[in-house]
């Protein structure tokens, strides 16, 4: 056990799928996953281990911003050995020919700011997804023929933004869309040698205004789950 989660040691697989919502982790586990067992409610916050075809998978929320996913995915990798941790988020699209319910895989998060930037102090560090991890999920959403698109996101700390300005440098940059949390994955990543990526759903577009209720966000977003699963394996 560690102070945020209550799994007992092996209780949590090598492969760990986080989205930011605790109840989209159960309906995960509930849809994808078989010989399915509930490790953690500390919080409110849930983790479910199973298995995958075989494989044997851990779900475990998030919660909302880069601060949250910092504590769980730290737990994770340092207390419980995850070597691969995919986040599984919803997104809001920045680019027009982003749809709603098209999957982003994050090649680069940027950000103004990351729990890590202590550590980074004047460093521009370049978040970045583990290359092999982030292949295998474009083909395994070729295969799908589901809509997808590769390249940069912005990992903000805020939902309110206050400076619409930044995302409008963002758009001018060609970055994807917005979400709170794959920029500290990714430092995380790289700073414990682990695999990591970002398979984020466009929940909301920055650009027309559409937006997905929150119960598809819940539980809709198979797409990206089959994606980042293949992805895992291959
Ligand atoms: O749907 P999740 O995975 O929570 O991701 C996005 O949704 C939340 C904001 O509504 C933030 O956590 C953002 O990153
Ligand atoms: O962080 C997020 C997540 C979904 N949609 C947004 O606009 N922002």
């Amino acid at each position: 056990m560690t102070i945020h989660i209550g799994a007992d040691p092996g209780d949590v697989a090598e492969t760990v799928l986080m989205p930011g919502d605790p109840l989209r982790a159960e309906w995960v586990a509930q849809t994808f996953l078989t010989e399915v067992r509930c490790i953690n409610r500390v919080r409110g916050m849930l983790g479910f281990t199973g298995l995958w075809q075989g494989h044997r998978v851990t779900v475990h929320g998030s919660g909302m911003g880069m601060a949250s996913l910092s504590i769980y995915a730290n737990e994770l990798i340092r207390d419980y050995g995850a070597k691969t941790l995919i986040r599984i988020g919803s997104c809001g699209a920045m680019q027009p020919d982003v749809q709603l319910r098209d999957v982003i895989l994050a090649m680069t998060a940027t950000t103004l700011s990351t729990p890590s930037s202590g550590i980074f102090r004047e460093l521009n560090f370049a978040p970045c997804a583990n290359y092999p991890l982030l292949r295998a999920a474009a083909d395994a959403a070729m295969a799908r023929g589901t809509r997808c698109h590769v390249g940069g996101i912005y990992s903000s700390d805020v939902f309110y933004d206050e400076r619409p300005d930044l995302n409008e440098i963002m758009t001018r940059h060609g970055i994807l869309g917005v979400e709170m949390e794959a920029a500290e994955l990714y430092n995380l990543g790289a700073r414990h040698g682990v695999r990591t990526l970002a398979v984020l759903t466009v929940s909301d577009h920055l650009l027309t205004h559409e937006a997905l209720p929150a119960a598809d966000r819940q539980s809709s977003f198979a797409d990206m789950v089959e994606i980042a699963l293949t992805a895992a394996f291959s």
